[in-house]
């Protein structure tokens, strides 16, 4: 029987993209901030219908007037009435930071999100030109623009924006560089997924909220610069503005000093709410919760293969590794953590890669999806899939054949699955992407995967976030997302090492039915002996990167070549969990 112990919670997806906007509100101080800038909004918004005259409507009997006799706030140096000129300017103010908001984000968002993902040549260009922003006086480059081009607030918000953007990029970068190596990104990559589509929907969306923050502060920064350089006399007489209004006031400031009291409310009140705002999403958020080589190695000759190899290649084979080698750049040069490994597997084999922990399996099979972490490189060797050697693919080479044709289980299933997105759309999405069928074809599909690898409520499941489903319950989802695009090689890295014990025995005879059913090649990367056992064919031992034995699984429980396998297999005969998978596929192994 298939363990649900963790069944979906209660709550709806519904509830949950509400939740964060509710908590913020929750904040007396954010839902203060929320209630005063959507306020000055709707002033901004309708400000021709709420203002009692026009902007310009000016009665020279009441220049500096005080308050009242037609004139709520009283007038204004030239006449004309300050609560309209106050109203209008809010619309003008606003739309000014707006401006330099928009393409400070914009430009700092764009690039640093090229930067922090791509890293190499483009991060290093863009920081070295979001430096040289940085280190030019703004006000000096302001007054300079104004010069050249004339009183438009709106290219000075421009030209300010350009020279704010460095602080987008510099956040922007940095929080990309924090989730790029996240394992869901990865799934993404193996899922099939272009770089553009990764950065939309995975990358942006789960770096959203800082930014948010940060545009909050930003609008806060704009609206005091640009009352500031009003002030200095650099904006459009013509247009009503609250930092214009500042300096009318501050001319007449000892004949009508209340003037001056209402631009600097308006001011002091917007960008007072607009960092408690951004207060009050970051006290939300704390609640709640790579070296690249600088000179390419010249391929070294490949290592004679000392180790012992498995049948040699024929027409069935799919994969051939030859004497593959794996580096990360070092101290004192390259570190090779796959050293000489050579496979072979046939068309419908499943092929077990044990060993113990860093003996290099995970970094075989990286090598083999084309997925190494940064830094890390094939240094020599060959990896033929069905006759196209990928040691030396490109991303752009890999992309078709990862999803597709190449699939992936990994360790860890919960942090495998965007956390931001339903479970329907990460399985539709590179469906959609690496198929090219339809979303509607997609969904279908999606679901009667999910009911093929055994959840109860397929629908339901689809609909739910990953933080609704149990850590089971997402392997499965992985192992149908794997298999949606029906690939030749199935790589399944440790896939049951998360799970519960009672659940690991389903989910590997799933993968074992799946994987006759489609008729894949599959490597799975285990520790466990008992596992091997009982799903594989073969058998490749590694110790310290390289292979140290390869047999077929019934021989190499029996007579044991190498003294290493023989440690290995005499740490685990004992142990009585192993015994517990011992069977189906190879009956004749007992220990
Ligand atoms: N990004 C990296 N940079 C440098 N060395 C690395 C990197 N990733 C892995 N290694 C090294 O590669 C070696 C092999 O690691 P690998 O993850 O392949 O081991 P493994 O056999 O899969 O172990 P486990 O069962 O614990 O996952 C280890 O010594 C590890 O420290």
């Amino acid at each position: 029987m298939t363990d649900f112990s963790n069944e979906p919670t209660s709550r709806s997806p519904k509830q949950g993209r509400f939740a964060f906007a509710r908590a913020v509100l929750a904040n007396p101080l954010g839902l203060v901030a929320c209630v005063m800038l959507v306020a000055v909004l709707c002033v901004a918004a309708f400000a021709p219908f709420i203002a009692p005259y026009a902007p310009g409507d000016l009665q020279i009997f009441k220049m500096n007037a005080p308050p009242g006799d037609g004139y709520l706030l009283g007038g204004d140096g030239a006449g004309r009435d300050i609560l309209t000129r106050l109203i209008y300017g809010s619309r003008n103010t606003l739309a000014g930071a707006a401006v330099a908001v928009g393409v400070a984000g914009l430009i700092g968002v764009v690039t640093g999100l090229i930067a922090g993902y791509f890293g190499g040549n483009r991060d290093v260009v863009l920081s070295w030109v979001s430096d040289g922003l940085m280190a030019l006086p703004a006000l000096i480059v302001l007054l300079a623009f104004y010069q050249a081009l004339g009183a438009s607030i709106y290219l000075s918000m421009i030209v300010f924006g350009i020279m704010l953007s460095p602080s987008f990029f510099r956040l922007t970068r940095n929080l990309v560089n924090g989730v790029k190596h996240e394992l869901y990104i990865d799934a993404a990559r193996v899922s099939g997924l272009s770089d553009l589509r990764i950065i939309v929907r995975h990358v942006l969306r789960v770096i959203r909220a800082p930014l948010v923050i940060q545009t909050s502060i930003v609008a806060g920064i704009a609206i005091v610069i640009q009352a500031g350089l009003e002030f200095l006399g650099l904006g459009d007489p013509a247009t009503p503005t609250w930092g214009g209004m500042l300096q009318n006031a501050f001319a007449n400031m000892y004949t009508a000093p209340m003037a001056i009291l209402w631009p600097g409310l308006a001011i002091s009140v917007t960008v007072a709410s607009f960092v408690l705002l951004a207060n009050a999403i970051r006290d939300r958020l704390q609640q709640g919760d790579r070296v690249t080589a600088g000179t390419t190695p010249k391929p070294k000759p490949a290592p004679s293969s000392s180790h012992p190899r498995g049948d040699s290649p024929d027409d069935d084979v799919l994969l051939d590794v030859r004497d593959l080698v794996v580096g990360y750049p070092g101290k004192g040069g390259w570190t090779e953590v796959v050293r000489g490994v050579s496979l072979t597997l046939r068309r419908g084999e499943v092929l077990g890669l044990v060993g113990e922990s860093g003996s290099g399996k995970t970094q075989t099979a990286f090598a083999i999806l084309g997925l190494l972490s940064e830094g890390g490189r094939v240094l020599s060797g060959s990896i033929l899939f069905d006759g196209q050697d990928l040691a030396h693919f490109s991303e752009k080479e890999m992309r078709p054949l990862r999803g597709k044709r190449i699939a992936y289980v990994p360790q860890e299933p919960m942090s495998n699955l965007d956390p931001v997105f339903r479970i329907g759309y990460q399985l539709v999405e590179p469906m959609v992407a690496v198929l090219g069928i339809s979303r509607t074809e997609a969904k279908a599909r999606a679901l009667e995967l999910l009911a093929r690898v055994g959840l109860p409520d397929p629908k339901r499941t689809f609909s739910a976030y990953p933080h609704e489903i149990s850590g089971g319950m997402a392997q499965r989802v992985l192992i149908a997302g794997a298999v949606s695009c029906k690939p030749d090689l199935l790589i399944a890295d440790e896939p049951t090492t998360a799970l519960d014990v009672t659940v690991q025995a389903e989910v590997l005879e799933l993968m074992r039915n799946l994987q006759a059913e489609f008729g894949m090649s599959m490597i799975l990367v285990t520790h466990n002996f008992g596992v091997v056992a009982d799903s594989c064919e073969r058998v490749a031992v590694m110790k310290d990167g390289a292979v140290v034995e390869m047999q077929e699984v019934t021989k190499l429980f029996a007579e044991p070549a190498h003294p290493y396998t023989k440690m290995l297999l005499g740490s685990v005969l004992n142990d009585t969990t192993v015994r517990s998978y011992v069977a189906p596929r190879n009956p004749e192994v007992t220990a």
